[in-house]
C-alpha cells in the first residue's frame, strides 16, 4: 500500500492552492503526499514558476525527497524529513507572486526551532494573489490572533510582467497556534487605505481611485472616518509601471477586513476605486469578520490550532472549499459550515493542536 496521502489538484477550484496547502501540511504533519492533476482547471495546467519555486523552497526547508518538481508538471510526490528554519533566498526571475510563496512556507516555519528570514524576488502586486500590503494590513492582524508574529518588509515593488520586486519576511517560531473566535463584528469604526502608482503612470490614476473609493464610503457612512492616502513609489523602489488600491475596514472588536485590487492594462482608476470600495462596503453592511480572500487563507491555521476556531465569513468561496478539502484529507479535521442571513457563513473547526517538535 502507498504511504502517500493523495490530493486531487483538480478538485473544485483546481488552482495552485490545493498544491500549496497539501505540501505545507505534508511538512508540518510529516506525512508524504502525492498531488495529482495539479492546476487542472487553469488554462496552462501544471506547475508555474510561482508553484515550482514554492515547492523547491519547501523541499529545502524540509530536506524532502521530491519527484515531479519541474515546470508544467501535473503530478508530484513529496516526502518531508525535517523543518529547518534559517535564512532562505529565492529569485523567481519572473513576476511570480511573492506572497503566494510566503503563503506556502509561513505555516511550516512557525513549527521550526529558530527564527527564519525568507528573501524573495518576484511580483509584489500582481493579480489573483494577495498584494504585499494586504499581507501586512489584513493577514498580519488576523494571524496575530493565532499567535503568529511576522514582519514583512518590501525592499522593491514589482509588477506584472517583469517582476523585480523584493521582500524580506522575518518570522518567529511558536509552540502551538491559538484557536480564534472571529465571529463578533462589533461596530464599524473606520476605513483606511492607500492608492499607489509607480513608473511612468500618471498620478491622476491614483487620485481617481482615491476619490471614487472615498465617495462611496462617505455616501454610505458620512460620519465615519475614511482616510485613503495617495502615494507614488519612488523610482528606486519601483522601476516599472504599476497601480492599485488597498482598503481596510476596522471594527470595535478588532476585526480587519480588506479589499485590494491591482490595476491591469488600460487602468481605469475610478473603476478600481469603486470596485474595491463596493466590495468593502458589502463586508461592513453584512458584518462580515473575515473577507472573501482571508477565508481560504485561515483554513490551514484553524486546522492546526489548539481548540475550536470560529470565523464569520460571507459566501464560501471555491478556494475555501478547496482548502477545507485538503485540510480534512491531510490533518483528519472536520470543518462545520453554518449558513446565516445575507449569505453569511460561520466556519468552525476543532484544530488538531499541532505542537512544535523543535521547541
Ligand atoms: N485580491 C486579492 N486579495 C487578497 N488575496 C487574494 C486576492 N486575489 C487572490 N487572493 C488569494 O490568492 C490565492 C490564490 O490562489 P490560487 O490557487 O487561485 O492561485 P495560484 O496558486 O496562483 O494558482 P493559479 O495560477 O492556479 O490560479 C488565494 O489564497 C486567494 O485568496
Amino acid at each position: 500500500m502507498s504511504c502517500f496521502v493523495e490530493i486531487d489538484g483538480s478538485y473544485l477550484e483546481g488552482g495552485g492552492q490545493a498544491l500549496r496547502n497539501a505540501l505545507t501540511l505534508s511538512v508540518i504533519l510529516n506525512r508524504p503526499v502525492r498531488v495529482v492533476k495539479i492546476r487542472a482547471n487553469r488554462p496552462k495546467p501544471g506547475l508555474s514558476h510561482q508553484h515550482l519555486h514554492g515547492v523547491n523552497l519547501l523541499r529545502d526547508i524540509s530536506n524532502a525527497e521530491v519527484n515531479g518538481n519541474t515546470l508544467h508538471s501535473t503530478e508530484l510526490t513529496f516526502t518531508p524529513r525535517t523543518i529547518a528554519g534559517t535564512m532562505y533566498k529565492v529569485d523567481t526571475r519572473t513576476a511570480a507572486s511573492i506572497t503566494l510563496i510566503y503563503q506556502m512556507v509561513m505555516p511550516v516555519l512557525l513549527f521550526s526551532g529558530t527564527s527564519s528570514r525568507i528573501d524573495v524576488t518576484g511580483g509584489t502586486n500582481v493579480s489573483f494573489a494577495p498584494q504585499v500590503e494586504y499581507m501586512q494590513q489584513v493577514l498580519q492582524p488576523n494571524l496575530k490572533r493565532f499567535g503568529v508574529s511576522f514582519d514583512l518588509k518590501v525592499l522593491h515593488h514589482g509588477f506584472y510582467p517583469r517582476g523585480n520586486g523584493r521582500c524580506m519576511l522575518d518570522l518567529e517560531p511558536l509552540r502551538s497556534l491559538n484557536a480564534v473566535q472571529l465571529n463578533d463584528f462589533g461596530q464599524f469604526r473606520s476605513v483606511k487605505g492607500a492608492a499607489y502608482y509607480a513608473g511612468r503612470l500618471p498620478k491622476c490614476i491614483a487620485f481617481d481611485m482615491q476619490h471614487s473609493a472615498e465617495r462611496e464610503i462617505h455616501r454610505l457612512w458620512p460620519d465615519h472616518e475614511c482616510n485613503i492616502q495617495v502615494f507614488k513609489h519612488p523610482p528606486d523602489r519601483a522601476r516599472d509601471n504599476g497601480a492599485g488600491i488597498i482598503l481596510t475596514a476596522l471594527t470595535s472588536t478588532g476585526c480587519v477586513v480588506g479589499a485590494a485590487t491591482v490595476g491591469e492594462k488600460n487602468i481605469d482608476g475610478h473603476l478600481i476605486g469603486s470596485n474595491a470600495s463596493c466590495e468593502l462596503a458589502g463586508y461592513i453592511k453584512n458584518e462580515i469578520c473575515v473577507d472573501t480572500h482571508m477565508q481560504d487563507q485561515l483554513i490551514i491555521y484553524m486546522a492546526l490550532a489548539s481548540g475550536c476556531s470560529r470565523i464569520r465569513a460571507g459566501a464560501l468561496t471555491k478556494h475555501t472549499r478547496t482548502a477545507i478539502y485538503v485540510a480534512e484529507q491531510m490533518a483528519g479535521v472536520k470543518f462545520i459550515i453554518e449558513y446565516g442571513n445575507f449569505g453569511q457563513t460561520l466556519i468552525s473547526c476543532e484544530g488538531i493542536g499541532q505542537r512544535n517538535a523543535y521547541m
